[in-house]
Order: C-alpha cells, then structure tokens, then sequence
C-alpha cells in the first residue's frame, strides 16, 4: 500500500501527465470532491501543468430552482431553459459555485482566476437546434486567448460553462460540452469527475472504449441523460487531438492520483489506434 502511495507521489514527480489538462468537475460530485484531488491539481498546477478547471452544478441550479417554485426539465441530459432561467443559470453558476470553487482552490495554494465562456468570448455559442431547450447553446468557437493569458499570469482558470452567443446573448451550456470543446481547442486530455465510477453496463464498470464502442453503447440505449453529454465531450476532445479522456468518480479519493500516475481508472476513452495497443483491460472490470 505504502508502495502504491510512494509510486504515485514520484509519477506526479516525474512528470508523468501532460502538460494541458481540463478537469471538470461535475455538480453531482463537487461538494463531494476530496481534499487529496485538490492536493493533485495543486501539485500539477505547481509542476507547470497548463490546467483549466470546467465546473458544472446542475444540483445547485435544481435547488434554487425548486426554492423559487419551477421544476427542472431536461432532454437528453441538456437543461430546458426558458427566458426567466437563464439569470438564474447564470447567478449560480458563474457567481455562487464559481467564486465558492475558487476560494476552495486557494485553501490548497491554487492561485484560481473565476471565469465565464463569455469572458474574452472564451466560448462563442449558437442556439441549439433543439427550440424546445430554449436558451441552450452549443459550442462553435473557442477563443484559447484568456486561457493563455492567464497562464502566463501564472493562474489556473475556472470556467463556468455559462457563454455568449453570436447575438451577444448569455446562453447556457452543458458544462461537460464546455469542457470537451476545450479540450478539443486544446487537443489536450479530459477528465470528466462525477458521481459514478465511469460508465456502466449492466452494472459492471468499462474501463477503455473506442469512440466506436461508444457509438454503440450510445446508440443500444446504455447511455442515458447525463452520460451523454459526457461521451458527447469525450469524443469531441479526441477529434481534436486529444490522445484520451476519462470518465471517473470525482467522489474516490485516489481517482485523479491513480489516473495520473498512469493506472487503470473510470472509463478512458482512446483514439481508435491506441486503444488496440493499450495495456488496459478492454470492456472489463475496472477500479
Ligand atoms: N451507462 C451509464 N453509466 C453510468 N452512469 C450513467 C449511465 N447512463 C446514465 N448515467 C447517469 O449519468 C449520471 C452522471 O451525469 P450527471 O448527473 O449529469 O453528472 P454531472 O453532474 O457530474 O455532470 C450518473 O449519475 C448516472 O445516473
Ligand atoms: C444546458 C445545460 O444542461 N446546462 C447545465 C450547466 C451546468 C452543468 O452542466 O452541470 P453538471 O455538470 O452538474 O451537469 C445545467 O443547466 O445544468
């Protein structure tokens, strides 16, 4: 045990992770999130990792919600919001969970900057197609300016997924296709941090999958509301370059330092070509 532990510390001393990763943390885990995934991304972020931190916080907007008297709705994992929710989207999401993050990070030593998709046009959105989930967007442009100004700055930047459309309109976007959009920009690594341990069939956990796999996983019906966002994310980040992504539980201790420490963790999913060669067991039991 002490051996594993020793190992992982000197991986993350080795520099065995790349050099840009997106972490999002999804509102089902973020209260949740142990101390030791901060002491990782702080230990990353001191190592020179270009990290960008993407949150979510579904529940948080379901409870003010439901505090204010509306009922959330969602179709296929996206959240229906009419006119009088966006501000509500966006008081929460870019105020209150935003600014609560941030102050968590600097309790670890990370010097956090809070931002929007909506600041430096980070995130520039069109209206999905869907009419039905009202003010929603989709991504259609990334701006990677104030992400690198920031880390030049010496800061790690924390997106709220809230954006901008190209009416100049707030819209909101699911944070794991915020994520994925700029992993996909990035080229860099995803991981996805919620509150199960990766996907799941038929109650055993799949620990590496091609995007192929998660077509059909997808298309079967195994993936439901919030997964598919996040295969969605995760398939995005690969078409730009990314060499994997990860689906993992935000809630497990030793997640992020295992993943990082190159062990098998959640449900990594790998370019076609590298999936074949991977060490990983495929489809099987995982952590
Ligand atoms: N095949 C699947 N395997 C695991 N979880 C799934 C699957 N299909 C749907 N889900 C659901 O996806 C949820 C995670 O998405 P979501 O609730 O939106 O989390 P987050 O707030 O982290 O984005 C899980 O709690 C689970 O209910
Ligand atoms: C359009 C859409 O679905 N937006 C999401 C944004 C927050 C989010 O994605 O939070 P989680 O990561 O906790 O799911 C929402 O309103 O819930």
């Amino acid at each position: 045990m002490v051996f594993v532990q020793e190992r992982k510390e000197q991986a993350l001393k080795d520099g065995v992770f790349p050099s840009t990763l997106v972490v999002k943390l999804g509102g089902s885990a973020l209260a949740e999130v142990p101390d030791s995934w901060f002491a990782a991304l702080a230990r990353l972020a001191r190592a020179g990792v270009r990290l960008v931190l993407v949150h979510g916080g579904g529940k948080a907007i379901d409870t003010w919600l439901e505090a204010l008297g509306g009922t959330p709705k969602s179709i296929g994992g996206l959240r229906v919001t009419d006119e009088s929710t966006i501000p509500l989207v966006e008081m929460v999401l870019s105020g209150l969970v935003n600014k609560e993050l941030v102050r968590h990070l600097a309790r670890f030593g990370i010097s956090a900057v809070g931002l929007s998709g909506a600041d430096g046009e980070l995130l520039k959105v069109r209206r999905h197609p869907n009419p039905s989930l009202g003010r929603v967007g989709h991504v259609v442009r990334v701006s990677l300016a104030p992400l690198e100004a920031l880390w030049a700055a010496g800061f790690v930047p924390v997106l709220s997924p809230v954006s901008v459309g190209e009416d100049g309109e707030a819209y909101n976007v699911n944070a794991d296709e915020a994520a994925g959009a700029i992993a996909e920009a990035l080229g860099a690594p995803v991981v996805l941090a919620t509150d199960v341990p990766g996907i799941l069939a038929g109650g055993r956990l799949l620990s590496e999958l091609t995007p192929e796999d998660v077509r059909a996983l997808g298309a079967s019906g195994v993936l439901k509301g919030g997964m598919l966002p996040k295969v969605e994310a995760a398939l995005r980040a690969l078409a730009g370059g990314a060499p994997w992504a990860v689906i993992l539980s935000g809630r497990d201790p030793d997640a992020l330092t295992a993943l990082l420490a190159g062990e098998a963790v959640g449900t990594r999913i790998l370019p076609e070509a590298v999936c074949s060669e991977s060490p990983y067991p495929k489809a099987g039991e995982g952590r």
